[in-house]
């Protein structure tokens, strides 16, 4: 398994009360492949993902990505594991406003062991006509694109994607999700992304329900669908 949490656990506790957000969390995703998680508002997907990427520690369990147990990594071990293995893609894209897209890009690719090529990555998004503009000159789905080229300029072997067509309309999130599958196909990056869109469960080779912290059922696809044929 390129994924494999077990018996994971999380709470959080504010004031004097602490609240258990995972309750024993397990799942496995197998290399290239893609993930989806589906859940109500509140249900402790963002957190399970956070996890996973190493930007949150869980309090118990064990969390291994391609073999490495982020449990047992110390702060400079678990920056390393962020830095070089995972991309990140979030609803709100996060771009730096006062840099053009080329430059939100590099500031990735500059920091990358082996970046791709910057002018594949443009291509690879469609951007390579836009790559001098800044954020506020580009649509919504143009600067998910130039979060998506930032994400993937590191070549990670995981991509993690919070409800990356959240704030976009119903065309522009289904070429998003098509590029996601390019990625997927073309570069061999395993996906595990957040929906609250069921529909989208259809591009995932494996579905993982959650409600109130834990996975109420996990759903394997023996064929995925192309995101230009999903309707919702
Ligand atoms: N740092 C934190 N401190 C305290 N509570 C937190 C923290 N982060 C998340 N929570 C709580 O954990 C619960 C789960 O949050 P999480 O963001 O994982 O849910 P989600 O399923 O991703 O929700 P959404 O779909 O709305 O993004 C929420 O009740 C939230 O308030």
């Amino acid at each position: 398994m390129f994924i494999a949490v077990k018996n994971l656990k999380k709470s959080y506790t504010t004031g004097k009360s602490k609240t258990e957000i995972l309750k024993g969390v397990s799942l496995g995703l197998e290399k290239g492949q893609t993930g989806v998680i589906l859940g109500p508002s509140g249900s402790g997907k963002s957190t399970l993902m956070n996890i996973i990427g190493g930007v949150d520690l869980a309090d118990s369990g064990s969390i291994r990505v391609d073999g490495l147990e982020l449990a047992a990594l110390n702060d400079d071990q678990l920056t390393d594991y962020r830095r070089d293995s995972v991309g990140f893609i979030f609803q709100f894209y996060n771009l730096v406003p006062n840099l053009t897209v080329m430059e939100n890009i590099e500031v990735v690719a500059n920091i990358s062991k082996a970046p791709l090529d910057m002018d594949t990555v443009l291509k690879a998004v469609g951007l390579e006509t836009k790559k001098r503009n800044f954020p506020r000159e580009l649509s919504g789905g143009e600067q998910q694109r130039v979060a998506i080229a930032r994400a993937i300029v590191k070549n990670p072997k995981l991509l993690l994607c919070d409800e990356p067509t959240g704030a976009l309309d119903y065309e522009t999130s289904r070429s998003v999700l098509s590029l996601l599958q390019r990625i997927n196909r073309d570069l061999g990056t395993t996906i595990l992304m957040i929906t609250h869109n069921t529909a989208i469960g259809d591009m995932a080779n494996v579905v993982y329900k959650v409600r109130s912290g834990e996975i109420v059922e996990t759903i394997r696809h023996e064929e995925t669908t192309a995101a230009e044929r999903i309707e919702w």
